[in-house]
């Protein structure tokens, strides 16, 4: 019998279609609906492109306004959420409380003990947009309990991204930091079958619900060699200190075979399309902030890795320094990243009820041949 092919890691295999976004490495490009992720990144508030995610189609003037309106009645944490993260260790990882919270949240939901209460689009439409307000009053309290202060409430004056940073800060920012904020979701909103959307996608190919396929998908997006790197990115300039020590740092740090967070990428070999536009945003917050030494110590790493091992960054790596000098604590940083993507996650979940099969692949055995009991 000839062996099976191993495709380790599903590298290079196409498991099934989507509509929702392209990833096109040999054009550099990233599109949404169709749409290059940039020019949403340039002319659409967060809410828009979710609703894009969700319906294949950008809102009308009156769907927006009525998509908004119920997204900003939904934004209140119930106690008992506040309770579930309570009740975790202050001293545990933030994407830890996160996941308890949106277990929590299915938990809470009793429409899912309905007939056909776990598929029916027009409930799983109500979660969608109830998980996309929930999850920043979930992340703010987050780490405001971690600073041991008190929370803020969420305002219904304010669009999605002002108040997510309004309930963090208990202030609201200048403009520019406002919109640095909203380019990094629109641009982690969505990225086809990265680990965490296909592990939502086999959590709701076996028909379990949404709640249960979002808290997979954040256990998934935990780790460093995913949606963790953005913070690992900052633990590695904490370490590098300033510019002149990145050669010295990185060549050290490839000598113990350490990977590199923030660089490389499974499916883009030549640069991560949505970079470019992150790093323009980073720039403007290094001018805001006056911090021109964070930016040279970010081209001093990336040269360096290009010079060396010709990887290039990948949306991690401008994320990481942007969320720190708007203030975020460093281990907010996936929560923030899973607060985006919630967005590609549901609509992937919904695309996968939609024309489901079990997703249930094969492996190839090698552990020892068939032996018996010697009793
Ligand atoms: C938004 C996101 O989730 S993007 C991903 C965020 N993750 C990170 O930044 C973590 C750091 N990066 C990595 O670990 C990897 O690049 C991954 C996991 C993202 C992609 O991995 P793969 O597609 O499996 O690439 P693979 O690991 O085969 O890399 C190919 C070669 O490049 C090396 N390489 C890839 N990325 C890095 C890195 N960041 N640092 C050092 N070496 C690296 C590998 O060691 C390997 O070298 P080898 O052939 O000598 O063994
Ligand atoms: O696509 C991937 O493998 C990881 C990634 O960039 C993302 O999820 O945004």
């Amino acid at each position: 019998m000839t062996d099976p092919d191993i495709h380790k890691g599903l590298a290079g295999v196409v498991v099934d279609t989507t509509t929702i976004s392209s990833v096109n490495p040999q054009t550099n490009s990233l599109l949404y609906r169709g749409y290059p992720v940039q020019e949403l990144a340039a002319h659409c508030s967060f809410e828009e492109v979710a609703y894009l995610l969700w319906h294949g189609e950008l809102p009308t003037a009156d769907e927006l306004v009525a998509f908004e309106a119920l997204e900003r009645s939904l934004r209140t944490l119930d106690d008992r959420t506040r309770r579930a993260i309570d009740d975790v260790p202050v001293t545990a990882h933030p994407m830890d409380a996160l996941r308890t919270a949106v277990s929590q949240l299915g938990g809470l939901d009793t429409t899912l003990q309905q007939p056909d209460g776990i598929l029916d689009p027009a409930l799983n439409d109500g979660r969608a947009v109830y998980l996309l307000a929930q999850l920043p009053s979930i992340v703010a309290y987050i780490q405001r309990r971690g600073r041991g202060l008190e929370p803020v409430e969420p305002r219904d004056d304010l669009d999605f991204s002002r108040n997510f940073l309004w309930m963090t800060f208990g202030e609201l920012p200048d403009d520019v930091v406002v919109d640095a904020f909203r380019v990094s979701l629109v641009l982690y909103a969505e990225h086809s079958f990265n680990a965490s959307t296909f592990t939502a996608r086999v959590i709701a190919s076996t028909l379990s619900d949404v709640y249960s396929a979002v808290t997979g998908a954040i256990g998934a997006l935990k780790g460093p060699l995913h949606g963790g790197a953005n913070e690992a990115v900052m633990h590695a300039f904490a370490e590098i200190g300033s510019a002149d020590n990145a050669e010295t740092w990185l060549d050290t740090a490839l000598a113990e075979k350490r990977k590199i967070m923030g660089f490389g990428h499974r499916v883009y070999k030549n640069g991560d399309s949505r970079v470019p536009t992150m790093r323009s945003a980073l720039e403007r917050l290094v001018e805001h902030y006056d911090r021109a030494d964070m930016l040279a110590l970010y081209d001093a790493l990336e040269n360096a890795m290009a010079a060396r091992k010709n990887i290039k960054p990948n949306l991690d790596y401008p994320s990481g320094p942007a969320y720190s000098l708007m203030g975020f604590d460093t281990e907010t940083f996936t929560p923030l990243f899973a607060a985006a993507r919630i967005t590609g996650w549901t609509a992937h979940i919904f695309e996968q009820y939609a024309a489901n099969s079990l997703i249930r692949p094969l492996s190839q055995y090698t552990g020892p041949e068939e032996r018996h009991l010697e009793r």
